[in-house]
């Protein structure tokens, strides 16, 4: 689904991300974790080809993203970014139907908007659909903008791919848990997820597979069973945790504190 090799960027003389292999398949929920200034977003962004670096090699379902054409391409991935535009003068509906641009030129047809409602049920925001976008709520806000991205890639494409930073900003336990859960159902119908988030307890439920950084460099990638040990987790943030077994679903649940 992607592969990268070699994966840096600098900025200015700083490396912010080092040499980072990477690659993952179809049907995957990947979680990228590691403490605040670790490189998630940015390696996202690099993955998601929003940001650039010379030398970098990454391929989207085999293909280099410069040989993507460029109207197809937003059909087959989709980012959602935690730094969204908060200040935009539109109903709630018309931002979801942002993500609809690559379908049509002037006038919505009858499919986007079938699209926009669906995903407006999914996330449960139906309710908001005529509400200012600008005197929503933080959470209403992430979620308008989740069914956004949702919409963009409401269509007959497989193998999908959705890049998320940080979706769960915001979010009351339920939508976090509702949002994690659609985004388990998307891949389990063969898409793929890279999910930048902190919380690992909720990543060691979900994903199928963790990156790990520090750094700006890649510490590991695997399940979460390898990839969340107690030392590796207190040294990587360095603070104690313990790492024991979730009695309700036996993934590892970790517990920080002294
Ligand atoms: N354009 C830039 N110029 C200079 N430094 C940058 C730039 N973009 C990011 N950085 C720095 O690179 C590092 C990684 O940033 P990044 O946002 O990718 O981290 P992160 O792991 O997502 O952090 P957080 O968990 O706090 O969101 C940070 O130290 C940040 O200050």
């Amino acid at each position: 689904m992607i592969q990268a090799q070699k994966v840096s960027y600098r900025s200015k003389e700083v490396h912010i991300i080092n040499d980072i292999d990477f690659e993952c398949n179809s049907g995957e929920f990947v979680a990228i974790l590691g403490p605040n200034g670790a490189g998630k977003s940015t390696f996202l962004s690099l993955l998601a080809n929003e940001l650039h670096q010379k030398g970098n090699k990454i391929l989207l379902k085999s293909c280099d993203y410069n040989q993507w054409c460029e109207k197809e391409l937003p059909k087959h991935k989709a980012k959602f970014s935690q730094h969204n535009n908060s200040d935009i003068p539109l109903n709630v509906e018309d931002v979801v139907m942002m993500g609809r641009y690559p379908y049509f030129d002037h006038i919505p047809s009858e499919e986007d908007k079938k699209a926009i409602q669906y995903s407006m049920e999914c996330i449960d925001i139906c309710p908001l659909q005529n509400r200012e976008y600008n005197h929503l709520s933080g959470g209403e806000k992430q979620r308008v903008h989740l069914a956004r991205v949702l919409s963009q890639l409401n269509n007959n494409v497989e193998n999908k791919l959705l890049f998320l930073d940080e979706p769960l900003n915001n979010l009351d336990v339920l939508h976090q848990h509702k949002i994690l859960e659609l985004i388990k159902d998307f891949t389990i119908k063969g898409n793929t997820a890279i999910v930048v988030i902190h919380d690992l307890n909720l990543a060691a439920q979900f994903a199928d597979k963790i990156l790990l950084l520090e750094k700006g460099k890649k510490v590991c990638y695997d399940t979460p069973q390898k990839v969340l040990t107690q030392d590796t987790l207190s040294k990587v943030y360095n603070f104690p945790c313990i790492v024991t077994t979730n009695p309700v679903n036996n993934n590892p649940l970790i517990i920080f504190g002294k």
